[in-house]
């Protein structure tokens, strides 16, 4: 309960820096105080990654030790790991990351300019005021020196395209290890010695969960694809999603508004309907709502007569939910317009379009 919680914040492409994450994280739980979280900076679609979950901002606070992994990208750290920092100003601000010991970890291809990349990450580190660890020559004795090891004083690297022996190498792995069991040290002794003044940041992150049980708003399960599509797809930070009103396996109230359904009946599917669209935009985000920026644009289309009007009164069910769900960040321009039918004879459809971090 006391335990020094430490982050493994990465990114990976391929996977070569999680192969390194999961030595570090062995080496922080070999300490018996000590618990690992291994995180990813975004989402991936790489099997052997895209089951982790995704660290958010405002978290990083919380914990003890934050230990960060990341590719070398012309003798720099990663694109990805270089957006999530930028995104860290606020935390900068606050000093909320003051005081909490830093260590870091690289896979690289070659290994061209991997001490100038442990040195640029060091670099931004230092920026937020973290005491970070160096490795030194720990562990380094025990290396074979036959062959190129990714050993270095500021952490350790491996070269995963180096391929005369598997990568990491067995040497590399052991010094992750090494690593990770020294930075769970240094973190379980400086623990509870920074003051605590990341509340509210957290909070804003947490109260969504909050925000749903309150209002009795519950997201059902995300609906699976009926054709050859997928149920959202990013592009940068935006989220794009199109749901019908399929609710418990089958759509609610179908068929066209004033000949098989009235207008109760399809506020009733268009309420069902944008909770398909919260319920995918959730898993979109990795169960987190908070790292939601935006409600961009709606799109309420509904069967109708030729001669209906009344169109923005039934979309309203589905921007108010919204509104109710987000508060400002559910502001969104919209769209709304008939058609004579819609698939599998849903009364509604909506195209929804978010901006996320
Ligand atoms: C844009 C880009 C730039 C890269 N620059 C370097 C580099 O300067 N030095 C190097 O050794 N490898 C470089 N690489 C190779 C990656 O560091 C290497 O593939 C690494 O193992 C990827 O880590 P991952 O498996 O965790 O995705 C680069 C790769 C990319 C995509």
């Amino acid at each position: 309960q006391n335990k020094a919680k430490i982050l493994v914040l990465i990114h990976s492409d391929n996977g070569g820096t999680y192969e390194l994450a999961k030595e570090i994280a062995k080496g922080i739980e070999s300490e018996n105080n000590a618990t690992s979280y291994i995180k990813l900076v975004k989402p991936s679609q790489n099997p052997s990654l895209k089951s982790l979950p995704v660290a958010t901002i405002d978290e990083l606070p919380n914990y003890d030790g934050i230990a960060f992994g990341s590719p070398v990208y012309f003798g720099n750290i990663s694109t990805g790991m270089s957006e999530f920092l930028s995104k860290t100003v606020p935390l900068w601000t606050n000093h909320a990351l003051e005081g909490v010991p830093a260590s870091v970890f690289m896979s690289a291809g070659s290994g061209a300019g991997k001490e100038l990349a442990l040195q640029a990450f060091w670099n931004s580190l230092a920026v937020h005021g973290m005491i970070l660890v160096s490795n030194g020559i720990r562990g380094t004795e025990e290396l074979n020196k036959a062959i190129p090891q990714g050993n270095s004083v500021l952490g350790i690297t491996t070269m995963a395209s180096l391929k005369d022996v598997e990568r990491p190498t067995k040497g590399e792995r052991t010094l992750a290890e090494l690593q990770g069991r020294n930075f769970a040290k240094v973190s379980l002794a400086l623990k509870d010695t920074r003051p605590k003044k990341t509340t509210s940041i957290v909070e804003n992150h947490q109260s969504f969960n909050e925000i749903l049980k309150q209002k009795n708003i519950v997201l059902p399960q995300v609906p699976k694809p009926a054709g050859s599509y997928q149920p959202f797809v990013r592009s940068g930070n935006l989220v794009f999603i199109n749901q019908v009103a399929l609710k418990d396996g089958k759509i609610l109230n179908p068929g066209k508004l004033g000949v098989d359904v009235t207008e109760q009946q399809v506020k009733e599917a268009t309420k069902a309907t944008m909770l398909n669209v919260l319920s995918v935009l959730n898993e979109a985000v990795g169960g987190d709502l908070g790292r939601v920026k935006q409600c961009v644009q709606l799109t309420g289309i509904f069967n109708t007569k030729d001669d209906y009007t009344q169109h923005a009164d039934l979309m309203n069910i589905a921007s108010n939910l919204t509104a109710e769900v987000f508060g400002d960040k559910g502001k969104h321009a919209r769209a709304t317009f008939g058609a004579s039918s819609i698939p599998v004879n849903s009364s509604v459809e909506i195209q929804a379009v978010f901006e996320v971090e």
